[in-house]
């Protein structure tokens, strides 16, 4: 029998899948729920002919984007993007969301901002009504201590992401180290979302509050 939730996915990634049109540039996002989309628009192109360039978010989505067959462009050649399509953690109720658990939230970040429309996949349990999950942060190397301190005077409590099959520190694809700063219920995720950013040697964030206007949420298994 199959897994509710992976089937959730699929069913939220294929329709995101088949909003694409001809000609479309598309942010491609990373996660298991937006390769669902990929591969979907991958049988698209084979299928339809359909004729779209990507820009991936992470290492992992452009090997899957050569897998699945879908090539790719870059923000210096299309700094403008039709649409982007990307999971979450949590979305709240507005449409403002928490993700990084693949601790690509920065170029997701800069992806979906590039982009007319964005477009996030996700399954039932992603829906919470207010936002809750610790945030994940990329920071600079070298402002580590200087950034988990002003992280605990705004009231986080930040602890350094670890390796799962490699000791120390997860290393992004940037380059950096990524913190999981936990703040409990956050009232005031846009406030919260531009406080971090504020403190200098944080590089990004995975509050997403300030582009709930061009955003299209699609819970899978859901009409
Ligand atoms: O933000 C992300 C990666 O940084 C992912 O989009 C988010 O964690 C959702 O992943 P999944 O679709 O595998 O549940």
């Amino acid at each position: 029998m199959s897994d509710p939730v992976v089937a959730a996915k699929k069913d939220a990634g294929i329709r995101a899948a088949n909003m694409v049109e001809d000609g479309m540039i598309v942010g491609l996002g990373t996660g298991s729920t937006v390769f669902f989309a990929m591969e979907r628009l991958g049988e698209r192109i084979k299928t339809e002919g359909l004729r779209i360039l990507g820009v991936p978010t992470s290492n992992q989505t452009a090997m899957r984007a050569e897998e699945y067959g879908i090539p790719l462009t870059t923000l210096t050649l299309h700094p403008v993007l039709d649409l982007a399509i990307d999971g979450a953690d949590q979305v709240d109720p507005k449409k403002q969301m928490i993700k990084g658990r693949g601790a690509a939230h920065l170029r997701e970040k800069v992806v979906a901002d590039a982009a007319k429309q964005f477009v996030v996949v996700i399954d039932s349990g992603k829906e919470v009504t207010g936002l809750d999950a610790a945030v994940p942060i990329e920071v600079l190397p070298f402002a580590y201590g200087s950034v988990a301190k002003k992280l605990r005077e705004l009231g986080g409590e930040p602890v350094m992401r670890e390796g799962v099959k490699k000791d120390g520190p997860v290393i992004s694809d940037n380059g950096n180290y990524v913190v999981d700063c936990a703040f409990g219920a956050i009232a005031d995720p846009a406030g919260l979302e531009a406080a971090i950013n504020r403190i200098p040697g944080v590089l990004g964030n995975g509050i997403f509050a300030a582009m709930t206007a061009k955003t299209v949420v699609i819970v899978g298994g859901k009409r």
